[in-house]
């Protein structure tokens, strides 16, 4: 199939490099002159990812909007949650009208509490069977790498989830589908904020006992979060929901792990803003979790401690005692 990925960010590019593995034809669509250069000339991407020396033959890349997804069957979107709704209003009149749209975004859009598929059908006008998103633990160095991995693609029309899961199914990299967009939506975002949180207290120096609490309360209250907002309980106990926890909270080539971590050590917000080496979104989605929490009556106290830390400057310790309070509750 002919696939455009929108964003030759780290994790834009390593998709790209598994769809032309599966073999397709890749175009990337860069907004920067240097990186649409080093991938046409030299098939390398060394400002995302430097760790592929030579990506496959079967991918190009351009600047030109319209000639990026002229031709395209899929349309990959892999730009920065917060910037996505302004980036793809360019391509609303310029994607052609029976392309299947793929969202990889993991974050909720903090000023309207939006996820990415509800983000990127409002800024297509693209009806919600046409949008698929794809999510799972997949770190992109990893995946780079061609280290086997699997993921879980989510639409509303299970035949497009299964054709875009064909697109990216390699020997090294297996796709699951579900109908749950909502689910997979969730856990992709919300697993972040658990992931700055863990790396938090991994980096002040504590142990397997405080990151497990962690991980475990935040992936409680995000599984309830979500089906608050209509998600199927079972997309959090597979690869999107509990594998991507274990991937992100437990790995330093994780931006929102490594942000926590940098927190944890006495970084602060700007600091570890500055250390990151790309785009750690949990950092604005946290305030959207909690304000989504508010909204649909959930209780979010992880996500709430974390939004102190990026706002007030808490500390680790801080952050923990805030917690749970002294009150007993059922698990
Ligand atoms: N890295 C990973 O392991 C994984 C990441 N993801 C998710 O994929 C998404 C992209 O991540 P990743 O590629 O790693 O991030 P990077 O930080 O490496 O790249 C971010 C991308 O967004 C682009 N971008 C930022 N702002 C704009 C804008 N205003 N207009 C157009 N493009 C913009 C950047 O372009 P430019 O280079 O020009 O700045 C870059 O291509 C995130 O939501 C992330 O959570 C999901 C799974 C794995
Ligand atoms: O989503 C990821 C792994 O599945 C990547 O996590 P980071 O964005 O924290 O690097």
């Amino acid at each position: 199939m002919r696939i455009t990925v929108l964003g030759a960010g780290a994790w834009g590019t390593a998709f790209g490099q598994v769809l032309a593995d599966a073999g397709n034809e890749v175009t990337m669509w860069a907004r920067e002159s240097d990186i649409v250069d080093d991938i046409v000339k030299r098939h390398h991407n060394s400002a995302r990812l430097p760790v592929v020396d030579r990506l496959p033959d079967s991918m190009t890349a351009t600047g030109d909007r319209a000639q990026a997804v002229a031709q395209a069957q899929i349309v990959v979107v892999a730009i920065a949650a917060q910037f996505a709704r302004e980036a793809l209003a360019d391509f609303k009149d310029l994607i052609p009208a029976d392309a299947l749209v793929v969202s990889l975004m993991k974050g909720i859009e903090r000023r309207s509490m939006d996820r990415m598929d509800q983000v990127v059908c409002q800024a297509l006008d693209l009806p919600e069977e046409r949008f698929a998103a794809v999510s799972g633990p997949n770190l992109s160095k990893e995946v780079a790498l061609r280290q086997p991995s699997a993921t879980v693609v989510a639409c509303k029309d299970l035949a497009r989830a299964r054709t875009m899961a064909a697109a990216c199914t390699t020997d090294y990299f297996k796709a699951f589908v579900t109908a749950d967009v909502v689910g997979l939506e969730m856990c992709g975002s919300f697993k972040n904020v658990v992931a700055l949180a863990v790396g938090m207290v991994r980096g002040a120096g504590y142990g397997e006992n405080t990151a497990s609490m962690v991980e475990t309360r935040g992936l409680a209250e995000l599984t309830a979060l979500g089906q608050a907002a209509g998600a199927d309980f079972k997309t959090f106990a597979g690869l999107a929901g509990v594998g991507d926890l274990i991937a992100t909270c437990g790995s330093s080539l994780s931006r929102n792990y490594s942000f926590g971590s940098n927190l944890g050590k006495g970084m602060s917000v700007e600091e570890a803003t500055q250390a990151s080496s790309g785009v750690a979104e949990g950092v604005p989605t946290t305030e959207a979790v909690v304000a989504l929490g508010r909204q649909l009556g959930i209780h979010t106290p992880l996500a709430y401690a974390m939004s102190r830390v990026l706002s007030e400057g808490l500390t680790c310790d801080q952050m923990l005692s805030q917690l749970f309070g002294r009150e007993i509750s059922e698990e």
